[in-house]
């Protein structure tokens, strides 16, 4: 197993802040195959984490295994230190590439979500007006979720997720599938919840948007970590393999040279 290239400096490890969410030696198998596979990572407070690789690389089970929705073969997730609990997670949110909504209003959606954490009279009124005004839904507020466009239902799970106050966002491949104005108006909501203190945890395909909206990148390949560092950096010089690949639009196969010289000191 090759080693995850750490593309920082001593003057960023400096500056390194609290984790909020780490893993430890963190895996997942399913049908006999080891999907995630020793994972190491931490994830800043108040940072934007974006997390890349190939198809298949293992990006939305690390996101899945970080929210606690499936449970680790192997290692641990902490949070704030601790093993992942239900605490933890009601203090998290996920928003998927396909948003899942009810089939209610868009005031609905955001009313039955807050009802459901407890959060009633005046103080959700005043969250449902806060949510829809920032994800520029007040116009649309009773308008049913189903026929909203892609990217104001995008737009509806991000504001609905926020509007319950998480100290971290997870999302998965949130534009994928809107035009560049749409993707402009996710990011945009995405900004504003960093700005208000939220932790942001992106997978993403798009190099643009890791640029514009990265601090800190996680490259995945087959499951492992084969680089971290700054985005910035690690999308200037990448300095494993498949990172490397990647950032040229290459595919990466496992009989590059890379690869194969990493190799000589893997541990499996
Ligand atoms: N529950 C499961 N059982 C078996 N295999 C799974 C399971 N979930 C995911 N996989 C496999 O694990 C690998 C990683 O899946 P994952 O969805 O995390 O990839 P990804 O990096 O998010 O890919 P993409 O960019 O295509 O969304 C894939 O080969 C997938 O088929």
């Amino acid at each position: 197993m090759f080693e995850a290239q750490t593309n920082t400096t001593s003057t960023d490890a400096a500056r390194v802040p609290t984790p909020l969410l780490q893993t430890r030696s963190l895996g997942f198998e399913a049908g006999g195959q080891r999907l995630i596979d020793t994972v190491d990572v931490d994830i800043r407070t108040g940072r934007r984490t974006v997390i890349m690789g190939a198809n298949g690389a293992g990006k939305s089970l690390l996101l899945r295994l970080l929210h606690g929705l499936i449970r680790p073969s192997a290692g641990q997730v902490l949070w704030q230190g601790r093993p992942l609990d239900r605490a933890g997670r009601y203090a998290q949110a996920m928003v998927f590439q396909r948003p899942v909504l009810l089939r209610r209003s868009v005031l609905a959606n955001l009313s039955f979500a807050l009802s459901a954490r407890g959060i009633r009279g005046r103080e959700r009124k005043r969250r449902i007006e806060i949510a829809m005004h920032q994800a520029r839904l007040t116009a649309l507020a009773y308008r049913p979720a189903r026929v909203l466009s892609g990217g104001e239902q995008q737009r509806l799970a991000i504001a609905r997720a926020l509007a319950c106050g998480p100290e971290i966002l997870f999302l998965d491949e949130p534009t994928a599938s809107l035009d560049p104005a749409s993707i402009h108006a996710v990011e945009e909501l995405i900004a504003q919840a960093h700005a208000n203190g939220v932790t942001i945890v992106l997978v993403t395909h798009d190099l643009g948007q890791a640029r514009r909206l990265g601090d800190d990148l996680i490259f995945l390949h087959g499951g492992r970590v084969v680089e971290t560092g700054p985005a910035a950096t690690v999308l200037d010089n990448p300095k494993s393999g498949p990172a490397k690949a990647w950032t040229e639009g290459r595919l990466f196969f496992e009989s590059d040279p890379w690869n194969r010289s990493q190799r000589l000191g893997d541990r499996s």
